[in-house]
């Protein structure tokens, strides 16, 4: 089956393996890449050497550096930047969409300083009603995805018609998609996982089992559940795949970036010495601090976020981040 165009913003990981997903399930895909030489080596060599080497690009699949090209005739935008960036990316491209645009976040982060989700910043830069904005996460690793791994996934929008259309768009013989009309859900549960991911990394990186890590990544979710539910989120949602299963592939996967970077503070590197050594974003390090901020905004307890922004910020070791988990008061497990 053939479907119609969409624009991919974005040539990193994600951008690139869904791109495949994408053309896989019918779409003539256009990637916007911001270096020029990435752009030509997915047209001339079929592959992104800096992001996905070795993957070979199907050919519904293309590249350019030109924004207006890339938004021409695009029914849908996928957006998958980094999510601190989107807002000045967005006021560049938005001018050049289609005027009924669907527009597709990819990213998980909030926005620092306005704690905006992507989904909210993406209404206020392009002025477009939330049944023109749609969310899809889930445990996506983007190498797995791209080597056509089954997977399973969310597709959110308030509109759930909209849901499901892009449902279908995105509908592949490897990858899965579920509707949802919870996108906040989503949304924090994407941007937490990270920072749980973090945590999780961190005790991988001080030598620490199986016990350190599934208590973490179940307190995690126990965190994600309390300020998911206080802004509104389904609880369902945070017990789904863009909750408990994201957390589940990015706290146990060597191939998760932010695993990696908590992995590293463990060790002892800094933030400093670990952004030096990638080119690739770990969205946690940055939404730590603003998922604190939103819980102090909302009044509830958020002890992994705080810690972690604390390590990221370098004023508190991976150890003392640890031992602060244990030594907190005791209370009952479903407070
Ligand atoms: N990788 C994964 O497995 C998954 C990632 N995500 C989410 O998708 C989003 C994107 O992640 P991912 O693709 O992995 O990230 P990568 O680090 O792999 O790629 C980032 C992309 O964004 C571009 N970029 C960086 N800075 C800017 C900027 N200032 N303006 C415009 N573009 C910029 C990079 O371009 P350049 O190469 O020129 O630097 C690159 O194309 C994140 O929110 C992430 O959490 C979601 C699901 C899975
Ligand atoms: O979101 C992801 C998997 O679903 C990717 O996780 P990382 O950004 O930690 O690599």
């Amino acid at each position: 089956m053939s479907h119609g165009k969409i624009a991919v913003f974005g040539a990193g990981s994600w951008g690139t393996a869904f791109s495949i997903v994408l053309a896989d399930g019918g779409n003539e895909v256009t990637m916007w890449a911001r270096r020029e030489e990435v752009a030509a080596a997915i047209n001339d060599g079929r592959e992104n050497p800096d992001y996905l080497p070795g993957v070979e690009l199907p050919p519904r699949v293309s590249a350019t550096h030109d924004v207006e090209k890339a938004l021409h005739g695009a029914d849908i935008v996928v957006l998958a930047t980094p999510s601190q960036t989107l807002r000045g990316n967005l006021e560049e491209w938005a001018p050049f969409a289609e005027r009924d645009a669907v527009f597709v976040s990819l990213m998980k982060g909030v926005e620092l300083g306005t704690l905006n989700r992507m989904s909210e910043v993406i209404h206020q830069v392009t002025g477009a009603e939330p049944d023109r904005i749609a969310v899809i996460s889930g445990p996506n690793l983007a190498k797995e995805i791209a080597r056509r791994e089954p997977a399973a996934s969310v597709v959110a929008c308030e509109d759930e018609s909209v849901a499901r259309m892009l449902q279908d768009r995105c509908h592949s013989p490897a990858f899965r998609p579920y509707t949802s009309v919870d996108v906040l859900g989503c949304e924090l549960g994407g941007a937490y996982k990270n920072v749980v991911g973090l945590a999780v990394g961190m005790a991988v990186g001080l030598g620490f089992g199986d016990n350190t890590t599934a208590s973490v990544i179940t307190r995690g979710l126990a965190e994600t559940a309390r300020l998911g539910m206080k802004l509104g989120a389904n609880p369902l949602t945070l017990m789904g795949l863009a909750g408990l299963g994201d957390l589940v592939a990015t706290c146990s996967s060597p191939l998760s970036r932010n695993r990696t970077f908590g992995e590293k503070l463990g060790q002892g590197l800094s933030t400093e010495e670990i952004y030096a050594s990638t080119r690739q974003v770990a969205e946690g390090a940055k939404s730590c601090s603003s998922l604190r901020a939103l819980g102090e905004q909302a009044g509830v307890d958020v002890p992994i976020a705080e810690s972690v922004d604390e390590v990221v910020a370098g004023r508190l070791t991976a150890t003392e981040c640890m031992d602060g988990f244990l030594r907190r008061d005791t209370k009952a497990e479903t407070d």
